[in-house]
């Protein structure tokens, strides 16, 4: 996140949000977990979704879904890394980093049972 905002020479606000389907395991209970809602409304803005990973996809319709009915001007989703192997559910993206083979990824930004997150760089495991 701090990487691409610093290249979007744009004034911008950022806000988070945090939803959960994983928990510590590497296989997604299916049912996603709002655990953090933004901070502030979104209404008439053009909004940008930030994800580190879309797997099956069922976490980020339901962050369309949940935020297309707050209404924004335009709704967007940026992601650095997509499975489409592995995809349950159609969700576009708008711009992505890199596609990636079915393997449980981790390290910068993305966790393994919420450990290294800290990682400077992004590793996978079998399985
Ligand atoms: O396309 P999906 O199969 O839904 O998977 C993608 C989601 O999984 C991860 O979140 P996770 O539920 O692990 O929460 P976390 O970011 O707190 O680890 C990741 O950050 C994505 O939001
Ligand atoms: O490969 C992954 N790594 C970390 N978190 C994830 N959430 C969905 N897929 C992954």
């Amino acid at each position: 996140m701090a990487d691409l905002v610093r290249s979007i020479d744009l004034p911008l606000s950022m806000d988070f949000l945090a939803v959960s389907s994983y928990g510590n395991a590497t296989k997604s209970s299916g049912e996603v977990e709002l655990i953090k809602d933004l901070r502030y409304p979104i209404s008439g803005r053009p909004v940008l979704i930030v994800e580190d990973i879309v797997d099956t996809g069922i976490t980020l319709n339901y962050l369309l879904r949940m935020l297309e009915a707050r209404l924004p001007a335009s709704l967007k989703v940026a992601a650095l890394l997509s499975k489409p192997s592995r995809r349950k559910i159609e969700v576009p993206i708008h711009y992505l980093g890199f596609e990636i083979e079915d393997a449980f990824v981790y390290g910068y930004g993305l966790d393994r049972s919420q450990l290294d997150r800290n990682l400077p760089f992004i590793t996978s495991q079998a399985g």
